[in-house]
């Protein structure tokens, strides 16, 4: 049987980057014999009306795809725009990944796979193993900030690329805990791995792109949104071992003290 794949791609302000990777999409995905849904997540941009345009375009072409727009009073933001184009899926099985061609639509077929199949809860496209990687130059600021944000993510999750946008659940999984899932910030995957405690994690080898046109939006707004998001994940997965922690170090503490009152007291009584 065909399998039916929702691709959610959240976007803001990529005109440019619409139809090549609804193109390239539904030529992998047909190749590859799978039936998707395309909707792309929008927050309002000055590129809206030729976004939807565009989309509208493809629409009557034929293509199976959508374009939610969240009006700018309604809020912003990568995760939560996901979230959403998530909650309206179609299909079962879900993927994310970004509009501007860093995540080659070939690659869905090979994301997909191990969901599909049932080898996975999650899979991952990934740059940090074998046969992955970044195909271009990119900046050293932003292999360091990638690197050192991977790093300290390592004890939450058994990808090797948790930062990665590429990805790929069932609903189900989704749904074990959707509703706690964080909308703030840009690592969307890494929140869905946590809070729905997705056992198997596969990575997916995928070769991270140059952006095909447009620019990126990360700011450092959303690099403290994620070391605040770290900071709730690390409590939501390790609460019992931090009150633990806690609770030894008050009875350290208290024992400590009574320690020193009595050896206190006793020196007081051998000198009296
Ligand atoms: N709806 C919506 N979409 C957004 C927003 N901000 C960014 N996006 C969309 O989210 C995708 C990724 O945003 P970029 O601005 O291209 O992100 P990046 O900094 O290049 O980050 C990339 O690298 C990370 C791994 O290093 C990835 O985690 C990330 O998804 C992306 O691939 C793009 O399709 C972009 O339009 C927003 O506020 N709202």
């Amino acid at each position: 049987m065909m399998a039916k794949v929702t691709v959610v791609v959240p976007t803001y302000n990529e005109v440019e980057n619409l139809r090549p990777l609804t193109e390239r999409l539904f030529a992998a995905a047909s190749k590859a014999k799978l039936e998707v849904e395309l909707v792309f997540a929008e927050d309002e941009s000055v590129g809206t009306p030729a976004s939807v345009a565009i989309v509208t375009a493809l629409e009557k072409e034929g293509y199976a795809v959508a374009m939610r727009v969240r009006r700018a009073r309604e809020g912003r933001g990568l995760s939560s725009a996901v979230l959403l184009g998530f909650d309206a899926a179609r299909h079962d099985v879900l993927v994310c990944m970004d509009a501007d061609l860093q995540h080659e639509p070939e690659s869905v077929p090979a994301v997909v796979a191990p969901v599909v199949s049932g080898a996975a809860d999650f899979a991952i496209g990934s740059r940090n193993v074998a046969d992955g990687g970044v195909g271009f130059e990119w900046s050293l600021k932003r292999q360091i900030i990638s690197k050192g944000a991977t790093l300290l993510a390592m004890p939450l999750t058994a990808s090797t690329d948790p930062m990665s946008g590429f990805f790929c659940v069932r609903k189900d999984t989704l749904a074990k805990g959707r509703s706690h899932c964080n909308p703030r910030g840009f690592k969307i995957a890494l929140e869905i791995m946590v809070r729905c405690r997705c056992k198997s994690v596969v990575d997916v080898p995928i070769t991270f792109r140059d952006r095909a046109a447009g620019e990126s939006k990360l700011t450092m707004r959303q690099n403290i949104d994620y070391v605040r998001q770290l900071i709730d994940l690390y409590c939501f997965l390790y609460k019992g071992y931090i009150s633990a922690a806690a609770y030894a170090v008050v009875l350290l503490v208290l024992l400590f003290s009574w320690v020193a009152i009595q050896s206190w007291g006793g020196s007081r009584e051998l000198s009296s």
